[in-house]
């Protein structure tokens, strides 16, 4: 199979991070003989000092080009302590969302029992936990009219959406959980918010269409405790915009680590893939970040090509990472190993190149030593 793919690497642990999912792209290709092909776009802090914009039209060119986006992180501190930048790097992301319609974005929490010990969570909460959030990614909040009066003391964020934009993702959404456990939760604040109203009642009409699907309904402040004492009843998470950029961060915390969690942003045309995790400024350079997230978004994409069995051998490779102790500071801060050294060791697995005996205590931030 041939597939265009846009790198976009970004930011802070961006290029690291994803470097990793390319050394595992590229052992999948040579294992199953198909052809992917990067182009690279720059976006965030790096564009704006390459060329003044967070979001240079030839980013947006080589993504409308590409059958599927990879992407790292974007954000520099630089910006994050400076209030009234008007050129910020977040930015280009946004407006790569919107231009691209990126509706839809799916972030899937799991655990492995081999981490449990590294959630703050007791391990009887770990047990079986396996939901995906649907985070609507291109409206609301993040999207509507934003003013500050002119003498700079008041300030607005309008949070707007429509029934097409709310329908759209639960549609994506009911028709999840047909295919796993059939339970739809809606996470709002349809107490207060008239826009959670509307996504109840979209949400409701439509659910008549979706007759095996168990729809509830959940306020997003219950949600944030339900996620942390009783993850497990989740199956398919609906939410909107901020609702789901927050409560996907509060997720991986039963997986033990932001850099874990991967993502699909899904769109009419285009389909991009990134960790749920930012820039992580203090790591940036160190080859100490956690490349999971990243590695297992480019599985996601390998599903979105149809490449099941490939996405497949990509998630075994992770868990014989994390299971063998092949892992970040994050993960064991005794025992570290590097972000290329997971990446190499991901890779070697899906190429049968590593060795059965090997002991993952010698090879800690080094190459592997056989026993
Ligand atoms: N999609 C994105 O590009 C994205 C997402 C979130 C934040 N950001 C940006 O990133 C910058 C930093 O934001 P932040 O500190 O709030 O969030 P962050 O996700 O970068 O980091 C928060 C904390 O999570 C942990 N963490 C994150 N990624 C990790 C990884 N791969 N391995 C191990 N640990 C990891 C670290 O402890 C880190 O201090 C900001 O500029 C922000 O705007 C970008
Ligand atoms: C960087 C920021 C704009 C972004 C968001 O809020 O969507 C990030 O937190 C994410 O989760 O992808
Ligand atoms: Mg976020």
């Amino acid at each position: 199979m041939e597939k265009r793919i846009a790198v976009i690497l970004g930011d802070g642990i961006g290029p690291e991070v994803t470097h990793q999912s390319i050394k595992v792209l590229n052992a999948i290709a040579a294992k199953y003989r198909h052809n992917f092909t990067y182009t690279y776009g720059l976006m965030g802090a790096i564009a704006i000092d390459k060329t003044g914009d967070p979001l240079p039209q030839h980013t947006i060119d080589i993504c409308r080009q590409s059958d599927a986006i990879l992407f790292g992180a974007i954000g520099h501190p630089k910006y994050d302590n400076d209030p009234i930048a008007k050129v910020r790097p977040e930015q280009g992301l946004l407006r790569l969302r919107k231009e691209l319609q990126l509706f839809a974005n799916i972030r899937p929490v799991t655990t492995y029992p081999s981490l449990h010990h590294l959630s703050p969570l007791k391990e009887k909460q770990l047990q079986d936990v396996d939901f995906i959030m649907y985070r609507e990614l291109t409206g609301g909040i993040y999207f509507g009219k934003k003013e500050l009066s002119d003498d700079g003391t008041e300030a607005s964020d309008l949070c707007i959406y429509n029934k097409n934009e709310i329908e759209r993702i639960a549609r994506l959404a009911f028709v999840s959980a047909q295919q796993r456990r059939k339970k739809l939760t809606l996470v709002d604040k349809a107490n207060v918010l008239e826009t959670s109203r509307l996504w109840r009642k979209t949400v409701q009409e439509i659910s008549s269409d979706y007759p095996d699907v168990k729809l509830d309904y959940m306020f997003v402040d219950n949600a944030a405790m339900q996620i942390i004492v009783n993850p497990k009843q989740f199956d398919v998470v609906l939410t909107e915009n901020m609702f789901g950029d927050i409560l996907s961060d509060e997720s991986s915390v039963i997986s033990g680590s932001l850099g874990l969690l991967p993502s699909a942003s899904l769109g009419v045309s285009s389909a991009l893939f990134e960790p749920i995790h930012g820039s992580y400024p203090q790591a940036a350079g160190k080859d100490i970040a956690n490349p999971v997230g990243s590695i297992l978004s480019a599985a996601m994409m390998l599903d979105y090509f149809g490449l099941y069995n490939e996405a497949a051998e990509v998630r075994e490779a992770v868990a014989w990472t994390l299971t063998n102790g092949f892992v970040s500071q994050d993960i064991d801060p005794e025992n570290p190993h590097y972000t290329s050294t997971i990446g190499e060791f991901a890779s070697d697995y899906i190429s049968n190149d590593i060795p059965p005996n090997i002991n993952a205590k010698n090879i800690a931030f080094g190459k592997a030593t056989i026993i």
